[in-house]
């Protein structure tokens, strides 16, 4: 069944074939939808017949958001530690552990009812893919039981052993154990592997920990993320371009060498904006980043730690607000640039053959995504189920 959405006042494609800018922006404009593909898009004028026709009123449509970066699967609750950091207390990772133990404590259907409701609320505010990362079970049995209930409702599972070494572990062991048996059994749930490499904080990992860590990940088949350069310049940007990582995440703190090497590499720089909100922290330097031609994603990192929001368009108002981005970079690095960094080529635009993954904005422009900040304006846009 192929279903035609019409009356898209502005659809942005991330596709330059349209406009000639990356955004790809056409106005008046309709899709039609088919097995939930996308089977044509244009302007309104020139539509194919359809079985079925939705009318969006003149509203915009952008592609789906792509949340690249989420730790949705936890217990417990970490509001007081937030307001400490209101307070004036630095966040260094210490947090983690009492996120841990009660996940620990959490039985499976509490941790699945958390995640599966945390998704919802990322899907109401428009995101249509998202990457979950496991980290807060820190045992073998724990790490895989995350993983195992992330698998079952998403695609982009990420394993994050190495978050932190847990408390009354010695830091070999646990490198060993993350390398070994916790891999063996995690990576049958997961499509990536990730590292907090940030030598800033006791709790994290070095790059010769790192190292291990990510080379017996990609031994195991997976594929390469970092969480680098959160709380201080430090390894992890060169470490994940020399390992040729899909993404490197915050890079909130980077020295020249930082940019020259990720900008003639592969990985792309995922910016969390709502960890710098969260933590009272500078923002990263995007312009630099884009000036020196990095592929620039964004993400919400949505954790109960640094960064307790699932609203991509939250994100990307911090983005053109605390980072100059453009609004047009902003949902560029929203949605394409944060596909890139998943390696994906289905999402993150609006082109035939991709997934009709949209979100529907009330507004007349993608604009508003920034202009009114906090207002409830993208919801994903539901199209005919599979015939
Ligand atoms: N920095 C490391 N990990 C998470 C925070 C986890 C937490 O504090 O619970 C992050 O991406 O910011
Ligand atoms: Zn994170």
């Amino acid at each position: 069944m192929a279903t035609l959405i019409t009356g898209i006042g502005e659809l942005v494609t991330n596709d330059p074939v349209h406009d000639g800018t990356p955004l790809g922006v056409l106005h008046d404009a309709a899709l039609v939808v088919a097995d939930e593909r996308v089977a044509w898009v244009g302007r309104a004028a020139d539509a194919p017949a359809a079985d079925e026709r939705t009318d969006v009123g003149g509203q915009a449509v952008v592609p789906g958001f792509v949340d690249s970066h989420t730790h949705p699967v936890f217990a417990g609750d970490r509001s007081a530690e937030f307001a400490a950091r209101m307070a004036g207390e630095r966040y260094d990772g210490g947090g983690i552990a009492a996120t841990v133990t009660a996940t620990r404590r959490a039985p499976d259907d509490e941790l699945r009812r958390g995640l599966v409701g945390r998704l919802a609320e990322l899907r109401a505010q428009g995101t249509t893919t998202v990457e979950v990362k496991s980290g807060y079970g820190l045992t073998v049995a724990d790490e895989e039981r995350v993983l195992r209930l992330a698998a079952g409702v998403v695609e982009e599972v990420t394993f994050l052993g190495a978050h932190v070494v847990p408390p009354g572990t010695q830091r070999d062991e646990y490198v060993r154990t993350v390398s070994g048996p916790m891999l063996a059994a995690c990576a049958p749930h997961a499509r990536w592997i990730d590292v907090f490499c940030e030598p800033a904080s006791p709790h994290a990992f070095d790059a010769d920990e790192a190292r291990t860590v990510l080379g017996a990940g990609a031994a195991a088949g997976l594929g390469l993320r970092v969480h680098g350069n959160q709380l201080a310049a430090g390894p992890g940007v060169a470490l994940a371009v020399d390992l040729g990582a899909a993404s490197v995440d915050h890079c909130t703190y980077l020295t020249d060498a930082d940019v020259d090497a990720l900008a003639g590499s592969e990985t792309v720089a995922t910016l969390l904006p709502g960890v710098e909100f969260s933590t009272r922290s500078p923002y990263p330097d995007a312009r630099r980043l884009l000036a020196a031609g990095v592929t620039v994603g964004l993400a919400t990192d949505c954790n109960p730690g640094t960064s307790y929001t699932s609203s991509m368009p939250f994100a990307i108002a911090l983005a053109v607000r605390e980072m100059a981005m453009t609004p047009a970079e902003a949902l560029w690095a929203a949605t394409a640039g944060a596909a890139r960094s998943l390696r994906r080529e289905d999402v993150g635009r609006v082109v035939v053959g991709g997934r009709a993954d949209l979100a529907l904005l009330a507004a007349p422009t993608y604009l508003h995504l920034a202009y009114r900040p906090g207002v409830p304006l993208a919801r994903a846009l539901d199209v005919a189920p599979r015939s």
